[in-house]
């Protein structure tokens, strides 16, 4: 990841004068989320785009250090050799964005992809994740010690109780202290859009998030009841494209949680080219978290190039 967001001073009355017209963005999505999608080479060749933005994740209670050491080969070796071989891009260092788990597992992934001889960086959630209710001294520490292990990139949780009740300077100052715990790693931040309550609350939480020097802001946890919608991301893409053209920063976003077909992520991939263009479509500004989507790329890649869908066996899973 190269950019970083610096962040700017609390702007509250920026904050206050949001707005958000709710049939406009139910509009947009459904309009985005209809379009006729790329087929044939053009899909394949988006589907290695959207793999090299993956966030390749596991976050289970049951993550031990074998199944986070067998994520991390799949993370370098995302797609068969031969069927990037039949499609020309055997040559071209195809991975995902990065490994994301829990920071007892950071160092099990940092040895994995060292010992496959990669740099594909290790993202760890911290403060909490996923409701982060702990208190904020224990979540900072939770930071550095990932950080300390290895972690290039930290994905945290707000307190949604301060978006939920409108303390919007409480919550820049645990943003910023958790970007300062962060030190050198990049931090996503995650929003939970679905304890939100509203658009509006989205919009003013993705804003206070880059006030506060969030390199990424991240829609959810997975955890949700609800996570990665449309009108959703609409609202805080647009919230990103605001930011820029106010301040300069390029702040990246993520989607998260249910994100499982190769369709989805054709989507996903339309909505940021149309919304921000292709500068955002590469894995410094734009990645997909998700458990199981990288399967059924795979799946649809080796229909490409075969013409039938392989069996179970025929793909190492993630
Ligand atoms: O940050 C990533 C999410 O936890 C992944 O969610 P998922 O398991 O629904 O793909």
């Amino acid at each position: 990841m190269a950019t970083r967001n610096v962040g700017l001073e609390l702007d509250l009355d920026w904050v206050s004068r949001v707005q958000v017209n709710l049939p406009a963005v139910k509009l947009r999505a459904e309009q985005l989320q209809a379009r006729r999608t790329v087929k044939k080479q053009w899909q394949a060749a988006w589907l290695l785009k959207a793999v090299t933005c993956i966030d390749l994740t596991t976050l289970s209670g049951d993550d031990t250090a074998a199944n986070v050491h067998r994520l991390c080969f799949k993370a370098k070796w995302p797609i068969r050799e031969d069927l990037l071989k039949a499609v020309g891009m055997q040559d071209k260092g195809i991975t995902v964005g990065a490994v994301c788990v829990y920071p007892s597992r950071v160092t099990d992934a940092v040895k994995a992809l060292k010992s496959a001889g990669c740099d594909i960086p290790v993202a760890s959630v911290a403060t909490g994740f996923p409701a982060g209710q702990t208190l904020l001294k224990t979540r900072l520490e939770e930071i550095r010690l990932a950080v300390a292990d290895g972690a290039r990139e930290i994905d945290i949780v707000i307190s949604r109780a301060l978006a939920l009740t409108g303390q919007w300077k409480a919550l820049y100052e645990e943003i910023r202290a958790c970007r300062k715990a962060c030190g050198e790693a990049h931090m996503k931040t995650i929003l939970a859009v679905g304890d939100l309550g509203s658009l509006t609350n989205v919009y003013k939480a993705s804003l206070v998030a880059m006030m506060a020097g969030s390199d990424f802001i991240k829609t959810s946890t997975g955890k949700e009841g609800v996570n990665a919608t449309f009108p959703v991301a609409l609202v805080m893409v647009r919230a990103i494209r605001d930011y820029h053209h106010r301040t300069g920063n390029k702040v990246g976003f993520k989607p998260a949680g249910g994100i499982r077909s190769a369709k989805d992520a054709l989507a996903w991939l339309v909505l940021i080219k149309e919304e921000l263009g292709n500068e955002w479509l590469s894995p410094e500004l734009f990645r997909l978290g998700a458990s199981s989507l990288l399967s059924d790329i795979e799946r649809q890649i080796y229909h490409h190039v075969t013409g039938h869908y392989a069996a179970a066996h025929e793909l190492p899973m993630a």
